[in-house]
């Protein structure tokens, strides 16, 4: 039987007084590739942050590995969860010093980094392509070699739940394949978890073994995408209609709009 990494269970979340998360519920087992999908401002970030344990919920429970996120020391946390969030800022550090902070949970508090730190960090930069850029100071990179980075910062700190919001929104056609591939391997490999935040209906089908998809702060599905999507939900979801074409097997999503 596959091992429960997350559980978020009857999640209620907002910020102050508001509430835009209400009661969600779903299970992310090792090996599962959950991708979030909804309209803008329907809170898919802020989903992510209540699962990374950086916004408490309101009400309901988020269990990583059976205890509550909640419990976790942030350094303990850090060993199981990495999160590559949507617009972080970079600083004028090089790519290689950004990939190495994701080491620093795994260091011990008066130690310092091993030939194994350095081993993993150069299989993370050399994984998402970005080796070659390694002493370039991520303030001189484009949006999408950021984004690179941030990914192999991520890998590098070796997590069990790993966080993306919107991993491939700077990354041209043949780097989302390139990046979402590796990540669905590494899933695979290392029998980690992965919840993604993606907008392209198609990438998340393609690569996600789960899809959870949303509607003003509520749940509209949960599963696996050819058990979730339909005419029907993606209606509902986006407010405009949607034809479905199964091809080799693969479900792809073709907005009706006329133009
Ligand atoms: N720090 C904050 N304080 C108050 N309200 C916030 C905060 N962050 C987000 N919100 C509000 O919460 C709602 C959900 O935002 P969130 O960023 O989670 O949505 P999203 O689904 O990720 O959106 P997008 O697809 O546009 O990135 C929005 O109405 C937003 O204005």
């Amino acid at each position: 039987m596959k091992e429960r990494l997350l559980e978020v269970q009857n999640v209620s979340a907002g910020y102050g007084a508001k509430t835009v998360l209400h009661n969600i519920s779903f299970a992310v087992d090792r090996g599962d590739f959950l991708s979030i999908i909804a309209p803008n401002g329907t809170g898919k970030s802020t989903l992510l942050r209540c699962i990374a344990g950086v916004l408490p919920v309101q009400t309901g429970n988020i269990l990583v590995k059976g205890e509550s996120v909640s419990s976790f020391p942030r350094r303990d946390l850090a060993k199981i969860i990495a999160v590559v969030g949507a617009e972080e800022a970079v600083f004028d550090y090089s790519v290689y010093q950004t990939a190495l902070m994701g080491r620093f949970a795994h260091i011990s508090r008066f130690g310092s980094e091993t030939a194994a730190d350095f081993r993993i960090v150069e299989k993370a930069l050399q994984d998402v392509g970005m080796w070659e850029k390694r002493d370039a100071k991520m303030s001189k990179l484009s949006q999408g070699e950021r984004q690179k980075a941030l990914i192999a910062r991520a890998l590098a700190q070796c997590p069990e739940i790993l966080l993306l919001d919107e991993p491939t929104s700077h990354l041209d056609l043949y780097n989302q394949f390139v990046i979402l591939r590796l990540i669905k391997q590494l899933t695979a490999k290392n029998n980690i978890a992965v919840v993604a935040v993606i907008h392209d209906v198609n990438l998340a089908a393609r690569f996600s073994t789960n899809l959870l998809l949303l509607k003003n702060g509520r749940m509209l599905a949960c599963g696996p995408p050819a058990a979730v999507l339909s005419t029907e939900v993606l209606a509902t979801m986006y407010d405009m209609e949607f034809v479905l074409h199964n091809t080799d097997g693969h479900i792809y999503v073709q907005p009706n709009f006329a133009l």
